[in-house]
């Protein structure tokens, strides 16, 4: 794995350096192969070692210290995800490509809001735990329903700017005109006569957290206001001279993969640069399915119900669907199961490659085959929503749907659902 040292905090926050093979010097001073303005650092303050897995960091005899977790050091070895921090500098050892994913996890299965024991979500708690000791600018990239705004707001929680505002901006929500106003704000009358003024999200998130959804909406015109903003934490007002200075984290989020839209022109290269300098992907959730018998637990817990309601056939169902709208599509179904007392029958869901809904049929498929896909569908479904009327009562059931017991049996070993 190839990796990089990133300045995620200080003066020189967005440099960073490729670490290949041998020792490399940090500090101030001309000459260090990475250079830090940052006063409180030392000329050269640490040096820096390449190893198989990671790299040995070594204080050079600096004056204000090195420190890793809040811990002071002189030599430390150092794996991926871990941030040094050098007088107010902050560095973040990343890999060089993909997400500043740690390989450690964590042995706790949640982290603020986030619930998941899956081992993605464990690693992804490691680098939260760590960023959120830190001011360093976040970008989260996952599907629609991941939790990259539960992640934003969790981080902001854990964080000293815990006590400031979390504000959010949904760039996909605001009309590309009103975007930079509603990003900077704007004087009286600067968009004509009787214009009201207004203060801009990158101000009331001062001291606190500014959440960024959908950065990918941004118009390319805006890009060059929050690339300048994100670099100087500098903004002025639409109609106004002066800049002034906010003291802001900010954490966006993209569902689509900012890096093709670099490539297709519609994104700036530099403000990509800047914003993924720290990147998380939140995974979907058909790639970690272990986390959904939690995810449903916790939200019975939350809607003051026992983990009984949803049956361990209806559980089998909901681990076997592919969630297209990942957790906040879960959730809406258990909601559904609590406030309605229905059961979740397979033709409530959208179509799963595993159990697919007529609608969902390959129509150019042969005859044969599509016939038999639709008819596993309709028995899978068909038992399913049997089962759960009868309240797993097979005897029941096989009497309500007029077949033999015996045949029911099969159907339910069949279809998985025993
Ligand atoms: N790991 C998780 N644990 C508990 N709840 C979660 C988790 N992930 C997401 N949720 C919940 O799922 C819902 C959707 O999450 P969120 O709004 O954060 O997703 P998102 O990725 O920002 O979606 P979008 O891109 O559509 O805005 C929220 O109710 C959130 O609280």
């Amino acid at each position: 794995m190839r990796l990089r040292l990133l300045v995620v905090a200080g003066p020189s926050t967005g440099r960073e350096l490729l670490l290949e093979r041998g020792t490399y010097r940090v500090g101030k001073e001309e000459g260090n192969e990475l250079r830090l303005e940052d006063s409180t650092v030392s000329r050269t303050h640490l040096l820096v070692e390449v190893l198989a897995h990671g790299v040995r960091v070594t204080d050079n005899g600096s004056s204000n210290g090195s420190s890793c977790d809040g811990l002071r050091f002189q030599v430390l070895e150092l794996r991926p995800g871990a941030v040094v921090r050098l007088g107010r500098s902050e560095l973040l050892l990343a890999p060089v490509e993909g997400p500043a994913t740690a390989p450690e996890s964590s042995s706790a299965t949640r982290w603020g809001g986030l619930h998941g024991k899956s081992l993605a979500m464990r690693q992804l708690f490691t680098v939260l735990e760590r960023l959120a000791g830190t001011s360093a600018d976040v970008l989260l990239e996952g599907e629609t329903g991941t939790g990259k705004e539960r992640c934003a707001e969790s981080l902001h929680a854990a964080s000293a700017r815990a006590p400031g505002p979390f504000v959010v901006v949904d760039l996909a929500g605001t009309p590309p005109g009103r975007i930079e106003a509603e990003l900077f704000g704007q004087l009286e009358g600067a968009l004509g006569a009787g214009t009201p003024g207004r203060t801009g999200a990158c101000e009331r998130a001062q001291g606190g957290t500014l959440f960024l959804d959908e950065v990918g909406e941004l118009p390319l015109e805006s890009q060059p206001r929050l690339l300048r903003f994100l670099e100087r934490r500098e903004l002025k007002k639409l109609g106004e001279d002066a800049y002034r200075t906010v003291d802001v984290r900010v954490v966006a989020a993209s569902q689509k993969d900012l890096a093709h839209e670099v490539a297709e022109r519609r994104f700036r290269q530099d403000l990509y640069q800047r914003l993924a300098g720290v990147r998380l992907r939140l995974p979907p959730l058909r790639e970690r399915r272990e986390d959904i018998p939690q995810l449903i637990d916790e939200a019975l817990t939350r809607l003051g119900e026992p983990p009984s309601l949803v049956s361990p056939r209806t559980r089998a169902l909901l681990m076997a669907h592919d969630w297209p709208g990942n957790v906040r599509e879960l959730l809406h179904v258990v909601e559904r199961v609590v406030r309605l007392g229905m059961p979740v029958a397979l033709a409530q869901l959208p179509s799963t490659p595993e159990a697919p809904s007529a609608a969902g049929l390959a129509r150019d498929a042969p005859y044969k085959e599509a016939r038999e896909h639709l008819l596993q569908a309709f028995e899978r479904d068909y038992v399913c929503a049997l089962l759960e009327r009868h309240r797993n009562n097979v005897s029941a059931a096989a009497r309500a749907a007029g077949i033999d017991r015996a045949y029911l049996h099969r159907l339910i070993n069949r279809h998985g659902l025993g």
